[in-house]
């Protein structure tokens, strides 16, 4: 229905992204079924978590986006393999937060869209593996690694992104079983940081698990702090906890009032100390392009299209926007690009919030300009060096591409009756945990 009330026939677009998604997804069968990642220029395998043990990542991201597309046979395909193959009785560290917002999220959403039991069974497997990474720490927060089969942790030398992540896919696994271990542990390392904030109400981003201690001075709303603050108003969005809206609130209020700075009508956000507020650094990664989004999504919806409108100036120069650039001077300080999905990822959650056209037209770009440069043999490659002509690739393809801006790209573009457009949720990973239409 949304599609059918702009004036531009979105249809194409929309048709465009799924015939391109299921080529790519085609290629995976066929030459990389259950591995983590497919190596798109040459058609060969690559694993993500632990070398030389695959565990079907891109498979798993893939799933939720398919069945948005209504590739149901697709989706028949990738649950059968999961419920034949997958297991997580690995003896080896996997990072937490990595598990958590790929398969425990992944799982969680696939099981969201098909309700196909065995999925929620490996959601709650795989997350009671990561808990001893939050039990075996004495503040709480939790270690970075933990090993799925033995349950040792290690790696206390940690962020707010890894101790922070966690609200949303445990949050719904306590919804869904009735358990609320999950909820419990990951708003309590949330609550250990947001105490932990500076005078100026900033926070560093680099923490210890088990001393508690700040190992950094520097704030930033990019990695790794951004999905910390992401998941701050996502625990209010999705199960109502208004305390979690109050920290969030506080945080908000103080990068906007310290870590936000205006050059050339543009609103960009500095690395600054968070005990001082100088700018430490006006680099800005192309993964901090999120904050529009959550900007606009919490009711600041000035700042965040005056963001967007930040990093929209750097697609228009750079046509994919490199992955990490200096506001100062719009020059690429890291001239790659891994397929990062934030820019499309801000443009829906503010076309949701506002329902202005410009964010549709802004992902459409984001869009072509992918299949213009990543395109190649057996799938999407990551770029590495946006200002080559043409931009080089890489023989990788990230698993949050299966997940991120296909998913993105379709919802703006196709009106998808299997998608709730007023009630619904997309986690960090883009994974489906609230407005599954079956
Ligand atoms: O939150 C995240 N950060 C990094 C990836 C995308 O750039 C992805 O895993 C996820 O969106
Ligand atoms: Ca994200």
């Amino acid at each position: 229905p949304a599609a059918a009330s702009a004036g531009r026939n979105w249809k194409p677009a929309a048709d465009s992204v799924r015939r391109e998604y299921l080529w790519a997804w085609q290629h995976y069968v066929d030459r990389a079924l259950g591995a983590d990642h497919i190596k798109p220029i040459s058609g060969g395998r690559e694993d993500f978590f632990v070398q030389g043990r695959s565990i079907g990542l891109s498979l798993v991201e893939a799933v939720d986006t398919l069945w948005l597309m209504e590739a149901d046979d697709e989706v028949a395909l990738a649950v059968r393999w999961i419920e034949d193959n997958l297991s997580f009785d690995i003896d080896a560290p996997f990072q937490v937060f990595e598990t958590n917002i790929r398969m425990v999220g992944g799982l969680a959403a696939a099981y969201h869209c098909t309700g196909a039991p065995r999925l929620l069974e490996l959601a709650v497997d795989v997350a009671d593996r990561l808990l001893p990474a939050f039990t075996e720490s004495p503040t709480g927060l939790p270690y970075r690694y933990v090993n799925l089969a033995t349950g040792e942790v290690s790696r206390p030398e940690t962020n707010i992104v890894e101790v922070g992540t966690y609200i949303a896919e445990f949050g719904v696994l306590s919804e869904w079983t009735g358990d609320r271990r999950y909820y419990d542990l990951a708003k309590q390392a949330m609550r250990v940081v947001h105490d932990k904030r500076t005078e100026l109400g900033l926070l560093p981003h680099d923490i210890h698990a088990e001393t508690g201690e700040w190992r950094n001075r520097q704030a930033t709303v990019g990695p790794p702090g951004d999905s910390y603050y992401e998941y701050l108003w996502d625990g209010y969005a999705l199960f109502g906890d208004e305390e979690l809206r109050r920290w969030y609130d506080t945080l908000t209020d103080a990068i906007l009032a310290h870590q936000a700075e205006r050059r050339d009508g543009l609103l960009w956000f500095p690395q600054v100390d968070a005990f001082t507020g100088e700018v430490l650094s006006r680099e800005q990664s192309v993964l901090a392009g999120f904050y529009a989004g959550l900007l606009a999504e919490s009711g600041r919806i000035d700042e965040g299209r005056a963001y967007h409108d930040a990093f929209n100036t750097a697609q228009e120069k750079f046509g994919v926007i490199p992955n990490s650039l200096d506001y100062a001077t719009m020059s690429a300080a890291d001239p790659g690009n891994a397929l990062r999905p934030e820019f499309a990822d801000a443009a829906l959650m503010l076309w949701l919030a506002t329902g202005d056209e410009i964010f549709r037209e802004r992902a459409k770009t984001h869009y072509d300009n992918m299949l213009r440069t990543s395109k190649t043999n057996y799938g999407f490659a990551g770029l590495t060096d946006v200002t080559a002509k043409p931009p080089s690739q890489e023989d990788s393809c990230p698993g949050y591409w299966w997940s991120e801006q296909m998913k993105y790209y379709w919802l703006l573009f196709s009106g998808t009756p299997r998608f709730d457009y007023r009630d619904n949720y997309l986690s960090t990973e883009a994974n489906l945990l609230r407005g599954a239409r079956r």
